[in-house]
């Protein structure tokens, strides 16, 4: 009826209105929080949360209350009231909202200010001092140390915590109508209950290629450790992938490296010789943008960035691209070190940076991605242009690049010692959360159910002995303590390929697409641009179709990618007498 259909423009107008200044406050006290942890900034934090919980019940319960019925609306007042139906934690009362609050603000804290003393008495923090040992250590016992000392120091104080915040944010998801915080985080996806059906169609899809990768770099450990350390029939110890939750392994590529004596696949050298620093950094990836076409950064970005970490007080380290719904603040939050691994992961942060000033004129219900895989994918799309060696060479991070098939296997393998390996890390997190929210896994369990995703989906074992009733190693991760989903980076892992292929035919590529650098190609970016701008506006199933001409996610751009690295490593496993898979799953080191 038109009058309804009139009353939900002008609600939705004023709402978003009124959020704009609502969630920039909020927003800046949680800035102000994270690049400077303290009480008081908790305080202030927590104070704005309420406020905001507040006018998010107010909209909430008037939307609920006027527009019973959105279905006969036009579809954009439709989507941006169910939106603003939900209201998560403002249903929770006073008291329980700030016992919540405290809890996240206390996890994140612990997690940000943990430390590991080490025999030699030397205290590390994780970011960056255990990132670069776990890195760059080939001692098998110092990274045995450092590993136990991070979970026990980040994971254990937690535990209690963790239980007494799950209890809460499943108290606010059933007053929303879901079963669970799960469900509520699933439901972003719109998939009719489906989304963790598809992941998993989506694994098995790349279990194959995960499980002949890790057979490889098993048998390179095998040679490097030792048969003390390392069973070839069995998970591997967690601790020696060069990364502390074995996530990503490019760190040991130089412990796999299939052909020596090639043009390197890391810059991290070039970079520390021509006097990079983290301005030069964000500059180089700015500008890579706007080689497509896209936005530069604005003037608020480059003067309230944090660009590394403060001297003279304790930040959240971990990176992250802020929104202030204003339309011109935008900022990184990061603690960047001259190297490669930064390099792209700036490349990451901007990305959603890009994202959020592509849809900055959306309403506020629409100022987020199509889905939040899609947010996740944006960076790192363009950096998987940047890391060819025909681009690091073309903007003089690395000498020439020879055109032959040894150096494309060493390049691919590096790729995939971050793309590939990643992708069961990506899918267990939530698996692991989502058993938890549904009361699948009680405390009692926690551990349990971690031990056994890690075995089962990574082939990862501890280095240690865990013990179920005092080990929480889930909070040692950033995501579980900080309660960011993480099923977002497997989506992610997986339609960056559909969207870089994409871009690379709208480039005009030709030839292998691993090989692609579709660097100043405003075609490329025009398209990347039409998905960008939609923001949350339309189902992601639209905006996938907009940019790469299917609705669906798939991996057959990932596989198209590495398919000469598939064959590569099928044979060299075949040739090392090595079966793929592991079957000593009792095995210990
Ligand atoms: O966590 C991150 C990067 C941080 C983030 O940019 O994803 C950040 C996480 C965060 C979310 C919520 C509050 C605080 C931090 N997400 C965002 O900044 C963000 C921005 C817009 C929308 C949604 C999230 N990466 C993941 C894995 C990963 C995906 N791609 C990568 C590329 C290189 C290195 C790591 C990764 C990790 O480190 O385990
Ligand atoms: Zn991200």
């Amino acid at each position: 009826r038109a009058d309804l259909q009139s009353e939900a423009v002008a609600f939705t107008a004023n709402y978003s209105t009124d959020a704009a200044e609502v969630y920039y406050n909020s927003s800046l006290a949680a800035w102000n929080y994270q690049t400077g942890i303290s009480e008081e900034n908790l305080n202030a934090m927590n104070a704005e949360n309420v406020k905001s919980a507040a006018f998010t019940k107010m909209y909430g319960e008037q939307a609920k209350a006027e527009f019973p019925d959105t279905s006969k609306l036009e579809e954009s007042e439709r989507r941006q009231i169910d939106s603003i139906k939900i209201l998560g934690t403002a249903n929770l009362n006073e008291a329980d909202l700030n016992q919540y609050n405290d809890l996240t603000g206390g996890m994140e804290a612990t997690y940000s200010t943990a430390t590991v003393t080490m025999p030699d008495g030397r205290v590390l923090n994780l970011d960056p001092d255990l990132t670069a040992l776990m890195a760059t250590s080939r001692d098998y016992n110092e990274l045995k140390y450092a590993w136990k000392g991070w979970y026990e120091a980040a994971g254990r104080p937690i535990r209690d915590d963790y239980e007494s915040f799950v209890t809460l944010s499943n108290k606010a998801s059933v007053a929303d109508g879901f079963a669970d915080t799960g469900e509520y985080w699933r439901s972003w996806y719109e998939m009719n209950g489906q989304l963790e059906a598809t992941v998993d169609a989506l694994w098995a899809e790349l279990q194959p290629l995960y499980t002949e990768l890790h057979a490889y770099v098993r048998r390179k450990l095998y040679e490097k450790y030792g048969s003390n350390y390392i069973n070839l029939k069995a998970p591997i110890p967690a601790h020696l992938l060069g990364n502390m939750w074995a996530q990503q392994w490019g760190n040991i590529y130089d412990l796999v490296e299939p052909y020596s004596g090639k043009t390197g696949v890391d810059a991290t050298p070039a970079m520390q010789s021509q006097g990079y620093d983290a301005m030069k950094m964000f500059k180089t990836s700015e500008e890579f943008f706007v080689s497509l076409g896209l936005d530069k950064m604005t003037d608020e970005f480059w003067a309230n960035t944090m660009f590394v970490k403060p001297t003279d007080r304790d930040v959240v380290c971990h990176a992250s691209a802020w929104d202030f719904y204003n339309k011109v603040d935008f900022r990184i939050k990061m603690c960047t070190v001259v190297n490669m691994e930064d390099l792209i992961t700036i490349h990451h942060e901007m990305g959603h940076i890009q994202y959020y000033q592509q849809y900055k004129d959306q309403p506020i219900p629409f100022r987020g991605g199509a889905n939040p895989g899609f947010h996740e994918a944006v960076g790192d799309t363009l950096a998987l242009s940047v890391s060819t060696p025909k681009h690091l060479n073309k903007i003089g991070l690395l000498d020439e690049v020879e055109e032959d098939d040894e150096a494309d296997i060493n390049y691919l393998l590096s790729q995939a010692m971050d793309k590939i390996a990643f992708l069961p890390f990506g899918l267990m997190i939530d698996k692991w959360r989502w058993s938890v929210f549904s009361g699948d896994t009680p405390k009692a369990k926690y551990q349990e159910k971690w031990d056994q995703l890690r075995k089962d989906l990574q082939g990862i074992t501890p280095p240690v002995e865990r013990d179920g009733t005092t080990d929480f190693d889930p909070g040692a991760k950033y995501h579980v303590p900080a309660n960011t989903p993480y099923i977002r980076y497997f989506v992610s892992f997986v339609v960056q390929f559909q969207f870089y292929q994409s871009m690379c035919n709208a480039s005009g590529h030709q030839g292998p697409l691993y090989k692609c650098d579709f660097y100043q190609s405003k075609e490329a970016g025009a398209k990347l641009q039409k998905m960008l701008e939609l923001g949350s506006s339309k189902p992601w199933q639209f905006a996938m179709n907009e940019i790469t001409g299917s609705a669906d996610m798939s991996t057959l751009a990932l596989q198209e990618y590495f398919s000469p690295l598939t064959a590569w490593l099928k044979q060299k496993n075949l040739e090392n007498g090595d079966t793929p898979g592991w079957t000593d799953m009792d095995w210990r080191p």
